[in-house]
């Protein structure tokens, strides 16, 4: 049970961008901390857990997912687990996220324990507290920042010490902007149900017509800004991911409705993992052309 509390489908949000920035830092700089990389790894992955349980947790004491819900069940608002249970797990891998996190401050620089506080409240504030980033149309601005630009720029100053170059703040965008689509996609699929609950996503503010439109500008500003890697055999494999991955994804997005859209999710998602295996592909083409 506690798997589908973790949503194990949505990993690779968290998991890729770390991934990409390891083998960038690891291949292009000379210094690299292996054990400032599994801290990096370990805050990653018990933060986004910590964030689907507080959203199972703080949905369901504000009666959000209703009987009408088309997203994957929720095991707390189904009645397969008991709040007691949810929290239980909550407390477990925030304990991780702290021990991890505090871990990694000590091996870096104190500034970091701001990311860290960051970090901390993001994992609330995006479904809880006074101002609710989700239902206020920021959910995906929330996105592009903790699945994009802080696990990708902080990960790069924790492992090499130094500060984050410009093809980095760029990958980092990208992914970001790969990981918005995760949530298009969710937002698209609850569209009925947001309206009806109150809940003003930036689909609901701009039309579900928006929706198709959202996803694939981020789709394409998630391969163009991988620029700086690319060259004629790099050129090829981003033209692959995005005739064979891309493109049948968004085509499924424009004809499934309900239900059917969470297959898209999980595709969505998918697709975010293997943009950062052809991104680590560039990179390692770009690494054999250097040397
Ligand atoms: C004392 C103290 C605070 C110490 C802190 C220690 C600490 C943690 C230090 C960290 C230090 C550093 C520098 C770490 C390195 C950088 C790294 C790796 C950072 C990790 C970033 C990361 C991956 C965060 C993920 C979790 C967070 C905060 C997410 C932001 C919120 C967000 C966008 C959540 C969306 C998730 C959900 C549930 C979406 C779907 O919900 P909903 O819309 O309701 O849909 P549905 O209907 O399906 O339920």
């Amino acid at each position: 049970m506690q798997w589908r509390l973790m949503r194990v489908h949505t990993l690779p949000a968290s998991v890729a961008p770390v991934l990409l920035t390891l083998v960038y830092a690891f291949l292009f700089y000379p210094r690299f901390s292996i054990l400032n990389a599994v801290l990096c790894a370990a805050v990653a992955l018990s933060a986004q857990i910590c964030s689907n349980y507080a959203n199972d947790l703080i949905d369901y004491k504000k009666g959000c997912d209703t009987s009408e819900r088309k997203g994957f069940e929720r095991p707390l608002s189904n009645g397969s687990v008991s709040v007691a249970e949810v929290k239980y797990g909550l407390y477990f891998w925030l304990t991780a996220m702290l021990l991890s996190g505090l871990w990694l401050v000590f091996n870096t620089h104190w500034t970091l324990l701001f990311v860290g506080l960051a970090v901390a409240l993001g994992v609330f504030a995006y479904s809880g507290g006074p101002f609710p980033l989700s239902s206020n149309g920021l959910g995906d601005v929330a996105v592009l920042i903790f699945y994009g630009l802080v696990p990708m720029l902080f990960t790069f100053y924790a492992v090499t010490g130094v500060l984050p170059d410009g093809t980095l703040w760029k990958m980092a965008f990208a992914m970001g902007f790969a990981s918005v689509n995760i949530l298009v996609v969710n937002n698209y699929r609850d569209y009925e149900e947001d309206m009806k609950t109150g809940k003003r996503t930036v689909i609901v503010k701009f039309g579900k017509d928006f929706a198709p439109k959202l996803y694939m500008m981020c789709g394409m500003l998630s391969v163009i800004l991988f620029y700086p890697l690319f060259n004629m055999p790099s050129l090829l494999l981003v033209m692959l991911y995005v005739t064979l991955f891309f493109l049948p994804v968004y085509k499924n997005l424009v004809h499934y409705e309900g239900r059917a859209l969470n297959r898209v999710l999980a595709m969505t998602g998918r697709n975010v993992l293997i943009l950062s295996l052809v991104g680590i592909a560039m990179l390692l083409i770009k690494y054999r052309h250097w040397y």
